[in-house]
């Protein structure tokens, strides 16, 4: 029977006021609903009359509607598309958690293949540069476009659930500083390479592969000796493209070489490489007369030499002969045909896997944000968390001593916390289930697990053993699936079913003696099954999403991963004239070449994901599933520090048509997402729990300021005051049938998503409110301070109006006011030296001469009183004697007396006064109009 057949959840709720029975067919109805209404994107409310509103609190479901299918999925291709109102919101609360606390935050999409993972990272990864790395015109976002672009089309496949799938796990990491975009960063977990340099007969496959040759010039053609292949000669491309697609292609193609550009990757390297790949393909190495092996197309096998800068017949005896090393002395051996074709596509493989490594390293290496850290590492293939692992290991054996070494770890810390804020948008493979299924599916359908389980674990476990712990008695009791034994069956240390794999092929062992050794040993576990009829090759596991059957024929040689190095050796630089080659091999012929006897029978992993997969003896330290678990344990790792956003996709339908929603495929992976669960959580149990300061500080505000104590040894009953008080308001406001249930644990509160929602439209209502208060307050106080100086310059204007009327019609003149001088301007400096030069051309311009002074501005021939022009002679009276300190021969003016003022004097403020038969130049201010004015 099946793990996951279903069950009718019985379910009792809220407080044991109403009881309600949510059924799968409540879910799916209203599933269903909303996607023929074109709601693709739901977040699950619990709302009264429990008809979900999809909005399982935290937790968002995509419905996939295939209205975009065979899109290339980069992050320009979904530029034109509408960001979804909850996408949005995911992005939203998580750049305001972060800046908020600091705290690193990640949003993890999860859901089978083709459920839409990659579609919706990229809009929620093109949102968090709306939100906070200034739109998709900065240099940012058009390097991680680039980095997207030449990734996904080296990186997807068609498979049997998805036409494009992702064959590379992406953890985009994005550093956000106060709010800002600080640095991007690429983490790939890089699989399924098998399948991307296979040949899948009538798969529109790779793309950038058909594309490549077709898309060279003729010059380029002619530079890689290529103009005798067309794609369609190429074995690995043998697939029924329409024209349509070819025309597609094309335009991809040039989109791809212009993003190569972008990240400064020679385009000319990248595709020597991939056209060597892709020649590769055609060559076949079939067992001769002779001791050697025969070529099928040795002109292709010659070609690819060219291209990789190497001669024809040391690619030749790379590709089939072996060196062994039978104990200390070194054997040379001719290969069979079989063993030639696996080292050419060992070949292939490494070529291919090592040109992306380099590509996502030189994506991530980029300072795109004017760092002034600059990148951590280049090394694509290590998670955040082991990078600083690395780091700190590096750092304590380059201190030597143990302050030197302390120092370094704190800068390590340091570093650490720098790096803390990140928002990482994960994507990794969805659960598969080709027929049949190979080592890397079973590492995929691991990922899922784990990942299934890092949910598991957030959502159910934690809330239910949280509340055990604190002595809270939750009334509902949710019924998970736990797919803990599933991970242990594939991956624990000693019996799970990798590390026998990797026991086995340490003792050159067969597929058959694996599987029958799996099987023994888990003969009890219901998860390991025997498909029908049995094979001896053949083993199913039962995994959270359905049934999957391996095949285990290749499992060792996948496993082990290992190229010789009688081929690594061809690549060395007195051999080789392609730099880009030697390169993509340099750690392995580092280490080949600093001991004497190249090749010396040892091998290295094809695809390495770190420099610790170097020698051991004369095998790699690890294989590919221990790379791959320890990558995934890191990656766990990383996020376990950060706070999870979880985004929950769903394929409408398996045949990828639009807008079908197809029931059963749909309510399978209801069941294995265990959305019911998660519902029936939500709206009954105690999902969320905070700590009694934190959640004071959060809600404070909703509690009358004087019932709260606000002292740290009654910060409980505080809580318990803020949360009365809230359900006293909702009761009063609405009779909800909402679960509003809250609990006091020993170190935290535990709240229901219902209270939680409450709590939180509450606080913003009541934020906004303060908002609009404050700013109405600060608004009316600038208005009537605005008002009262208005209303004052208004009396003084007419008091001055008055006064001056009330003057001219008393016969007197006002004065005006001086200008004040201008505030804030700084006076002339005198140091200030005055550039001679430009003196004399100011002059020149306008005709001025620097030894004449200019003439002064003849004087007004009158003066203003009021608004009234008044000509000279002017008759005024003295206001004050004038010289005042007269020396006795000079004529006096005395206080009183009345003149005769004839003009304005040439004295700066003075007056010509014609008295008896003198001129005096009279300052201004002694005089005063007389009333009978003459005009
Ligand atoms: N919301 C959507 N609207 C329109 N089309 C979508 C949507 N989501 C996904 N698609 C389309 O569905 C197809 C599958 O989506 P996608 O490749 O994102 O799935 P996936 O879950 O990442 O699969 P895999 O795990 O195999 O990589 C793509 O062609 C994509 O363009």
């Amino acid at each position: 029977m099946s793990v996951l057949m279903f069950r009718r959840l019985k379910f009792t709720c809220i407080k044991g006021r109403n009881s309600f029975l949510l059924t799968e067919d409540a879910v799916m109805k209203c599933l269903q609903a909303r996607f023929a209404a074109s709601n693709f994107y739901l977040s699950i409310v619990i709302t009264q009359n429990f008809y979900f509103q999809t909005n399982v609190g935290p937790i968002l479901l995509c419905v996939n509607p295939y209205r975009n299918v065979g899109n290339p999925l980069t992050l320009n291709s979904t530029r034109g598309l509408a960001l979804s109102q909850q996408l949005n919101k995911v992005v939203q609360e998580a750049v305001r958690q972060q800046s908020e606390t600091g705290y690193p935050q990640a949003i993890i999409l999860s859901g089978t293949s083709g459920s839409g993972k990659s579609h919706a990272s990229m809009l929620l990864l093109r949102q968090l540069f709306a939100v906070a790395g200034g739109g998709p015109e900065t240099d940012a976002f058009k390097h991680l476009a680039a980095a997207f672009t030449v990734l996904r089309s080296l990186g997807s496949a068609k498979t049997a659930t998805n036409s494009e799938s992702s064959r590379i796990g992406q953890f985009i990491e994005v550093q956000v500083t106060d709010g800002a975009l600080y640095r991007t960063k690429i983490h790939c977990y890089f699989l399924d390479q098998t399948r991307v340099i296979r040949p899948l007969p009538s798969e529109k496959n790779y793309h950038i592969f058909y594309q490549m040759l077709a898309g060279l010039s003729t010059d380029e053609r002619a530079k890689l000796n290529l103009e005798g292949y067309s794609p369609t000669n190429l074995r690995y491309l043998q697939h029924g493209d329409t024209r349509q697609d070819v025309t597609e292609d094309a335009s991809r193609f040039q989109a791809w070489k212009t993003c190569l550009g972008v990240l400064g990757i020679p385009f000319l390297d990248v595709v020597r490489v991939l056209a060597a790949v892709l020649l590769l393909g055609n060559v076949q190495f079939i067992d001769g007369k002779g001791i050697e092996v025969d070529v099928k197309g040795d002109a292709e096998l010659n070609a690819v030499a060219g291209l990789l800068g190497v001669s024809g017949a040391a690619l030749f005896r790379g590709l089939t002969t072996r060196t062994h090393n039978a104990r200390g002395q070194l054997v040379k051996s001719v290969c069979d045909a079989n063993m030639s074709n696996m080292t050419r596509d060992c070949l292939a493989k490494a070529l291919y896997c090592r040109t992306v490594a380099t590509i996502v390293r030189r994506a991530n290496s980029l300072k795109r944000l004017g760092s002034t850290l600059g990148t951590l590492s280049s090394d694509s293939n290590e998670s955040v968390h082991n990078q600083l692992e690395v780091t700190s290991q590096h750092a304590s054996t380059v201190g030597g001593t143990n302050a030197g070494s302390k120092s370094m770890a704190a800068l390590n810390n340091a570093v650490r916390h720098a790096t803390d804020g990140f928002i990482g948008i994960l994507d990794m493979f969805g659960f598969e289930e080709p027929k049949p299924s190979q080592l890397e599916h079973l590492c995929i359908n691991l990922c899922a697990e784990t990942m299934q389980h890092f949910y598991n674990t957030h959502i159910f476990k934690s809330s239910i053993e949280s509340c055990r712990d604190e002595g809270i008695n939750c009334e509902v009791e949710v019924d998970y699936v736990d797919n803990v034994p599933c991970i242990d069956l594939i991956s624990s240390l000693r019996t799970g079913l990798l590390s026998m794999l990797d026991g086995e092929c340490s003792i050159r062992g067969t597929a058959e003696a694996y599987v029958a050794k799996i099987k023994v040993h888990h003969k009890h576990n219901l998860r390991l099954f025997d498909p029908k009829p049995i094979e001896p090759r053949i083993f199913g596991i039962q995994h959270f999403a359905g049934r999957v059957v391996y095949d285990a024929t290749d499992f060792l040689d996948t496993n082990k991963d290992v190229v010789p190095d009688d081929l690594v050796a061809v690549f060395y630089k007195h051999n080789c004239n392609f730099g880009f080659a030697t390169h993509l091999f340099g750690s392995e012929l580092k280490a080949l070449y600093s001991v004497e006897n190249v090749p010396r029978g040892v091998s290295f992993r094809i695809s390495p994901t770190s420099h610790a997969d170097l020698l051991n003896g004369d095998e790699p330290v690890s294989t590919l599933t221990q790379d791959f678990h320890t990558r995934l344990d890191n990656l766990l790792r990383t996020l376990v520090h950060a706070r999870p956003h979880f985004v929950r996709c769903i394929r409408s339908n398996s045949q990828e048509a639009p807008n079908r929603f197809d029931r059963s495929t749909v309510v399978r992976q209801v069941r294995s997402l265990q959305i019911l669960e998660t519902v029936n959580l939500m709206a009954g149990g105690y999902p969320h729990r905070m700590r009694f300061k934190a959640f004071n500080a959060r809600y404070r505000l909703l509690a009358p300021f004087t019932r709260l104590q606000r002292t740290e040894e009654k910060v409980m009953d505080d809580c318990h005051v803020i949360l009365q008080h809230v359900v006293d308001l909702i009761s009063k406001e609405q009779s909800t049938a909402v679960s509003t249930s809250w609990a006091l644990g020993k170190r935290h509160i535990f709240l229901s998503e219902g209270i939680r929602q409450q709590l939180e439209k509450l606080r913003n209502e009541k934020r906004q409110k303060s908002a609009t208060t404050i700013q109405s307050v600060w608004r009316g106080w600038k208005s009537r301070y605005r008002w009262s100086i208005l209303k004052r310059e208004k009396e003084m204007h007419i008091t001055n109006t008055q006064t001056t009327l009330s003057r001219v019609v008393a016969g007197g003149v006002t004065t005006r006011p001086r200008p004040q001088p201008i505030a804030g301007t700084p006076p002339p400096d005198p140091n200030e030296k005055c550039d001679s030069k430009i003196i004399q051309q100011t002059c020149n311009l306008f005709g001025l001469d620097l030894e004449r002074p200019p003439p002064v501005p003849p004087s007004r021939s009158y003066t203003v009183a009021g608004n009234t022009k008044l000509g000279y002679p002017q008759t005024r009276v003295m206001k004050m004697t004038y010289p005042e300190d007269s020396s006795g021969d000079s004529t006096v003016l005395l206080k009183g007396e009345t003149v005769l003022v004839v003009g304005a004097s040439h004295r700066r403020g003075h007056l010509i006064v014609e008295h008896k038969h003198c001129t005096i130049h009279v300052p201004f201010q002694y005089l005063e109009l007389k009333q009978s004015v003459n005009i």
